[in-house]
């Protein structure tokens, strides 16, 4: 059913900017991890893949219920390379155990985003931790080898179209993919721990060559050692995804703004909030110096 948001009134913007700060002077601190990607990009891809399991067929999964808490969920194939984004976030529960992990785990997503000198995301606490049994099955999340018909379809089931499709992929500007995760790998080049529209234009622009790596799997690779999934380069097989892939690619400000609008309808995907309670939007640590 319908999860209704439940603002905790004993807290206020200034309780949650103290865990932003928490997180991202961890993420600063820990800056090594990953060959110096850091923790950032796995931090936004556990916000995600925490409400990506939101079926708006029959209102289950999303970030709700921090059900990410779970093995079944955090040991879903899916979801391999993510319980070191859930280690780096246990201290942070365990300084401010007052916060439902499902806040936790997407404002965990916003504040990587914003400290990539990515846009502002207003966020809602409210989610309400919800118990085991309630963790959705595995195999929710979607695959990398699909073509456009199949990302069209897999995220129509969030009711999500074109434009927030095409946007919420952007963020693929963010880390990398590992080949012990994902069978996928690269890139090769420095994977970026900065959030811009550098994706669209590699799509657009590089030499793309497909082939198999070291897996065995298709991917795309180009002579300057960046890499495409399938799922991404089918962002170019589409008329009209290619179109919006191309204003990305020629206007940051608008992916911006797109994807900052999609990525909060993806970390509130199944969650109805009170009509009065207004998100917040957080400093960036450079903004309070
Ligand atoms: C068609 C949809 C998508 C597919 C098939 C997909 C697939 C993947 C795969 C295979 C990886 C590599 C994981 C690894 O090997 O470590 C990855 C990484 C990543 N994904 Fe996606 N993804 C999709 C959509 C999204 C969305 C909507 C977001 C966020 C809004 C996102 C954010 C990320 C980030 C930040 C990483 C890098 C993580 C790291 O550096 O460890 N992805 N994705
Ligand atoms: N800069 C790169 O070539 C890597 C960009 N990239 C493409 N698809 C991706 C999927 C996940 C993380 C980074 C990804």
């Amino acid at each position: 059913g319908l999860n209704v948001a439940i603002p905790n009134k004993s807290k206020s913007i200034k309780d949650y900017q103290n865990v932003y700060n928490d997180i991202a002077e961890k993420i600063r601190e820990e800056d090594e991890f990953d060959n110096y990607i850091g923790y950032g990009p796995i931090l936004v891809r556990i916000a995600w893949h925490s409400s990506g399991t939101f079926d708006k067929n029959n209102m289950t999964g999303g970030s709700f219920g921090g059900t990410m808490r779970f093995k079944k969920e955090i040991n879903d194939p899916s979801n391999a390379g993510l319980k070191q984004a859930d280690e780096f976030l246990a201290p942070i529960y365990k300084k401010h155990s007052w916060i439902s992990h499902g806040d936790l785990y997407t404002l965990a997503g916003v504040t990587a985003v914003q400290e990539a000198q990515g846009p502002k995301i207003p966020w809602r606490p409210g989610r309400v931790d919800q118990p085991e049994n309630t963790t959705p099955e595995n195999g929710r999340l979607p695959d990398a080898t699909g073509d456009s018909s199949y990302v069209r379809n897999y995220f129509g089931r969030f009711g999500f179209n074109d434009t927030e499709i095409v946007a919420l992929i952007g963020a693929h500007c963010l880390g990398k993919t590992h080949l012990e995760n994902s069978g996928f790998e690269g890139p090769w080049g420095a994977a970026s721990n900065v959030f811009s529209n550098e994706f669209f234009v590699n799509l657009l622009n590089e030499n793309w060559k497909l082939q198999k790596n070291a897996a065995g799997n298709e991917q795309y690779d180009s002579p300057k050692g960046y890499m495409m999934l399938p799922a991404d380069f089918a962002l170019r097989q589409d008329n009209k995804f290619l179109k919006l892939v191309k204003a990305y690619a020629n206007d940051q400000d608008l992916f911006f703004n797109d994807f900052a609008k999609a990525y909060v309808k993806l970390l509130e995907s199944g969650i109805h909030f009170p009509a009065d309670q207004k998100p917040f939007i957080f400093k960036t640590l450079d903004e309070q110096e």
